[in-house]
């Protein structure tokens, strides 16, 4: 609320949301005057009043601005489109402009965060990925958990994080609030909204290596994003220059999956139920979940014995989306109907197939609305961790002590399932919320709600609502 010296005598602005189309909302105005000053006093302190009864709003954060990501431009979106709108709520705020990447992620782990109510990070997916594991780092030290014993409970996080979306994908945003829009980014942290988000860790050999909360691809995903780190001088463009590569390289990937499947889950990948604001599924999985958790702790069930179902073969990709993975490039995701805070990641494998069959299964998940999942050499299930082993892992692992027979032995059977392109590379690499990993065997495990956003989820469309009436 403002004042304002108008030509009426006594008035008062108050700027509120409206909601636009695509999920984008905007600050707009009104100015409120009459004659009577008293009057308009009262109606100032009860508007100020209810205000500070909105405990849950943000009073003062730490922001951290990528000058670097997408195109470049998170200092001057920051500074044009969000500060405004800050100052204009009465948030105040300290601002670190990194120099350097992990600069974010090495601040979080010294700062005083008790002063603040919520971190705001301006940038892509990389440097979300930094502030999480900054946080998340922090929140364990501080409560003395041993984030790299795979066996401990890890802490949830209460302080929320917001996202100005600045980066070349800017997935996390666009899956929570269902638009990458600086302007709407800014509302939802100034109503102080809150979003839980699902965390998955990442191990090698039982040691930790990574947080992820989107996309833990292997084979198209990882070669895109490596082949893409080459190009960053392409900016945003760089991924579909290297998709496009990646595409016409055709590589497959040999290798055994294994995973545990969330048996509680309410909800499947191909249910078609898009998570939402207010989740349904999000709420009875986690509640479900948790009464599983204790039974386990009570002895009842044994998870370590928990069927794991085990999967051999050559595949083009492995994708594990512990939420959608929507963003301007695909609008309904890797997987349409993953959920944001249940618990749970979809575990998408495509086999070894064509290229054509491949270019179909691309096509539908970033353009198409046909569901990406009914071919043949598709399979995703719903699951709660995963492990995966390279082939050439494998037989490392088996006849460790002679390297040069296993090189002759891959290099061999490389060129006789692939005479024609002649390719060489047995590998692919893990691509984890857009940064690579260089370990290929890995562990993934998610824990439901570790950390919360200033978000509230995709709100429902009308045309949605009509279809799920009594959905919520
Ligand atoms: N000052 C800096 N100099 C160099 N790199 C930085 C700096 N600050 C952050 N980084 C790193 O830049 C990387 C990419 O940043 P960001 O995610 O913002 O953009 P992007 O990669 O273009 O977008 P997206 O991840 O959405 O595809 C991150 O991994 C982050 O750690
Ligand atoms: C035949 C051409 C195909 C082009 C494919 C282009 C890429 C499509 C992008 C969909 C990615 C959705 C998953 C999001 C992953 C993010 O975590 C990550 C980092 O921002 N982005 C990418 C592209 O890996
Ligand atoms: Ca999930």
């Amino acid at each position: 609320m403002q004042w304002k010296h108008m030509c009426k005598p006594h008035a008062f602005t108050v700027h509120y949301v409206q909601r636009m189309k695509k999920h984008r909302w905007r600050c707009k105005a009104v100015t409120f005057w009459c004659s009577d000053e008293l009057l308009c006093c009262h109606w100032l302190q009860a508007l100020t009043d209810l205000l500070e009864q909105q405990t849950w709003r943000p009073k003062h954060v730490l922001v951290y601005i990528n000058p670097y990501g997408g195109k470049k431009k998170g200092k001057q979106i920051y500074e044009k489109k969000v500060a405004p709108l800050f100052s204009l709520a009465s948030i105040s705020t300290e601002v670190l402009v990194t120099e350097y990447a992990n600069h974010a992620r090495d601040n979080l782990y010294e700062v005083n965060l008790e002063k603040y109510d919520g971190i705001v990070c301006v940038g892509g997916d990389g440097m979300f990925s930094e502030v999480l594991h900054g946080l998340i780092g922090r929140v364990q030290k501080d409560s003395d958990v041993d984030q790299n014993n795979p066996k401990v409970p890890l802490s949830p996080c209460n302080m929320r994080i917001g996202i100005i979306p600045a980066g070349s994908t800017d997935c996390v945003c666009f899956a929570t609030v269902g638009i990458s829009d600086p302007v709407t980014s800014a509302l939802h942290i100034i109503l102080g909204d809150c979003q839980p988000l699902d965390v998955s860790t990442i191990y090698h050999k039982k040691a930790f290596l990574k947080y992820s909360v989107s996309l833990l691809g292997y084979g198209f995903y990882g070669d895109v994003l490596k082949g893409s780190e080459k190009n960053r001088w392409l900016g945003p463009a760089r991924y579909d220059f290297s998709g496009f590569k990646t595409f016409l390289s055709h590589h497959y990937y040999e290798g055994t999956v294994s995973f545990q499947p969330a048996k509680w889950a309410v909800g499947s990948p191909r249910d078609k139920i898009c998570c939402r604001s207010g989740c349904y599924i999000c709420r009875q999985s986690s509640k479900q979940l948790e009464e599983q958790q204790r039974a386990e702790a009570r002895g009842l069930e044994n998870n370590e014995q928990e069927d794991w179902t085990t999967i051999k073969g050559k595949f083009m990709a492995i994708n594990a989306a512990s939420m959608s993975c929507a963003c301007p490039r695909s609008p309904r995701g890797l997987s349409p109907a993953a959920h944001l805070a249940d618990g749970t990641a979809d575990l998408i494998l495509v086999r070894k197939c064509s290229r054509l069959n491949f270019l179909r299964h691309l096509i539908r998940h970033t353009t198409s609305n046909s569901d990406q999942f009914d071919f043949p050499f598709v399979d995703v299930y719903r699951i709660r961790s995963f492990q995966f082993t390279p082939k050439h892992f494998e037989e490392e692992d088996a006849e460790s002590t002679d390297l040069g027979n296993i090189g002759k032995k891959n290099f061999a059977q490389i060129c006789t399932d692939h005479p024609s392109c002649g390719c060489n590379q047995l590998n692919s690499v893990w691509n984890c919320d857009g940064e690579t990993l260089e370990q290929t065997a890995i562990e993934m495990r998610v824990h439901c709600q570790l950390i919360k956003l200033f978000a509230r989820g995709i709100e429902e469309s009308q045309k949605e609502e009509d279809k799920n009436p009594s959905r919520v």
